[in-house]
């Protein structure tokens, strides 16, 4: 579960943008951040308010720990952790059997001034070096890399992270955990972070996007804590955490006595190819997750367009009788796709690259997904020229929202997931802006972006939903809130989809069965 707590003393949370947000900052935000306070500040100051912040969350988290074992690095960070030290001596100075020690296994010749401060503090207070790995520690403090890891880690630090990851020991990480990508959730250790209950990330000064996206969440542990060591930060934002869904609002429809069904919002369906259809592959499920996601999420009248003979229609969806079913050709012929927000592409197969063209010329608000993502791929390459329907929906003003896992994201940027999943928070502002369209790109920590828009990292969401069928139900939340949306700026635009994404993430928020949930499940 994701936990952002200010610790005491660390006041009420800043003003954010929208309700539900808070703002992340990248590594060059947060050091300019760090040197406006410094200026104005005694000398290490802010080191000093980390590394007491550090020892108080400790001593929170761990109060019968006795034997502490700090592993420092070389930078600030390293620092952090020394002054922390310090202080954890202290406080355990009177306890029988404790301990306080200090790996650094890159040694203490060239640190920066204020770790070198943080460094004699923790000596004049008595902390004990160690040169071999405390591997009697009850409690571990990783202070090795935070804001300064942008490259892949090699030689002793690799040893050293590659035995600290191994430990079962609870384990306390200063500002990020040692290995992670602050701008981009990105890993930079060759062996991978176990998910563990008992660790911890106290993040300082900034929350960081790479907290939250990418590898984020399963290095930074069990909950992410935050102290802003009394500085406030009204820069602009990275990017946007959102920490909550505000949709959907299901009082506020009710108390909308003079609603109707007309007045909700319509969505179509464009999906789930039929056996027939598709050389013995059918998908007609992946469609009416969606529509039924639709429905669920309060959307007046949802229509699932099959792509399917009208003698392979089934009569009504048993599961949702209110969904209507047509196919796919009768209601592209209609006049549904100018009025319902149309979501396109959930189990579409093969079958929707005849309708793909058919689809941007007429859908005035489009979701594609899937499929529909695939057969997009040639106006996407980088070398392609914009195909003019496409320039055309932009010239209306019409809007395109993409939903991509990162594979479908590396198709339509002509990389490979590894390098989408190495920047996510950049592929889905490339993508964005490359097709002039609103992107998520779904995952642990799902990025929204648009042009001109800063990204929103979805704070919710996590292993449960990773299962088929997750997706299709996104694509039709998404439809649902978007078919309730009058502004159609790219801005909420870009909010509304957000508001889905997070409202997605909530569905596992609460699920308490060890079974996890199937897509049905989440919108049962
Ligand atoms: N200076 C201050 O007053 C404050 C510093 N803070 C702490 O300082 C941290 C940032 O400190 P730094 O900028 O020194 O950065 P770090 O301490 O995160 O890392 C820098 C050190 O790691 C080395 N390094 C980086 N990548 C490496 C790699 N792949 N392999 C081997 N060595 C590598 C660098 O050469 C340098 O020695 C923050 O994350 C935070 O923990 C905060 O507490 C805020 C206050
Ligand atoms: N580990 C995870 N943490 C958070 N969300 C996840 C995780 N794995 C998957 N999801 C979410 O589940 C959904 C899966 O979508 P997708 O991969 O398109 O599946 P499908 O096409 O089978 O429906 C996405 O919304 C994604 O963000």
């Amino acid at each position: 579960m994701l936990q952002i707590l200010p610790l005491p003393g660390d006041g009420p949370p800043r003003e954010a943008a929208r309700p539900g947000r808070r703002p992340l900052y990248g590594v060059a935000v947060s050091r300019a951040i760090e040197q406006r306070a410094a200026a104005t500040l005694p000398p290490h100051t802010l080191m000093q308010r980390a590394g007491m912040a550090v020892a108080r969350l400790a001593r929170a988290w761990q109060p019968h720990a006795r034997r502490v074992g700090v592993i420092a690095g070389a930078g600030n960070n390293g620092g952090d952790g020394w002054y922390a030290a310090a202080l954890l001596h202290r406080h355990l100075a009177d306890v029988p059997g404790a301990a306080v020690c200090v790996w650094a296994p890159g040694g203490v010749q060239r640190l920066p001034a204020d770790a070198r401060w943080a460094y004699e503090a923790a000596v004049a207070a008595g902390v004990r070096t160690v040169d071999t790995p405390p591997d009697d520690a009850e409690l571990l403090v990783d202070a090795v890399f935070g804001l300064g890891l942008a490259r892949p880690v090699e030689g002793v630090w690799r040893d050293t992270l590659r035995w600290l990851h191994a430990q079962a020991t609870p384990t306390l990480c200063v500002d990020l955990p040692s290995g992670l990508d602050a701008d981009t959730g990105r890993w930079w250790v060759d062996a991978p972070v176990a998910p563990r209950g008992d660790r911890l990330t106290l993040s300082l000064l900034t929350l960081k996007p790479g907290l939250f996206t990418g590898m984020g969440r399963a290095a930074a542990g069990e909950a992410i804590w935050f102290d802003d060591l009394g500085v406030p930060a009204d820069d602009a934002p990275t990017a946007w955490l959102q920490t909550t869904a505000a949709w959907p609002d299901g009082a506020a429809l009710r108390r909308a006595h003079a609603s109707h069904k007309g007045s909700r919002g319509d969505v179509l369906v464009i999906g789930g190819q039929s056996p027939g259809a598709g050389a013995g592959v059918g998908m007609g499920g992946a469609a009416l997750l969606a529509g039924r996601a639709a429905l669920r999420a309060g959307a007046g009248r949802v229509y699932v367009g099959l792509l399917a003979e009208a003698r392979d229609l089934p009569p009504c969806d048993p599961v949702q009788p209110a969904l209507m079913l047509r196919t796919a050709a009768a209601a592209l012929g209609s006049e549904l796709p100018q009025r319902a927000v149309v979501v396109a592409g959930c189990g579409g197969g093969d079958a929707i690259h005849a309708h793909l063209t058919d689809l941007l010329a007429r859908c005035p608000r489009l979701v594609l997904d899937a499929d529909a993502l695939n057969a997009l791929g040639p106006i996407a390459a980088p070398s392609a020229s914009c195909p003019d329907v496409w320039r055309e929906r932009h010239t209306r003003g019409w809007w395109t929202v993409l939903t991509p896992h990162p594979l479908e994201a590396a198709r339509l940027l002509g990389t490979d997931v590894a390098q989408v999943q190495a920047d996510r928070p950049g592929a889905a502002r490339t993508l964005a802006k490359r097709l002039n369209a609103t992107v998520v790109l779904k995952g642990s920590g799902s990025v929204t972006a648009a042009p001109g828009v800063t990204p929103i990292i979805n704070g919710g969401g996590d292993g449960a939903l990773a299962t088929a069928g997750t997706g299709d139900v996104l694509a039709g939340l998404i439809g649902a809130r978007l078919a309730a949306l009058d502004a159609t700026s790219p801005a909420d635009t870009a909010a509304a989809v957000a508001d889905a994404v997070a409202a997605h993430g909530d569905l596992v928020r609460h699920w308490t069965s060890p079974w996890p949930p199937t897509a049905t499940d989440l919108i049962a």
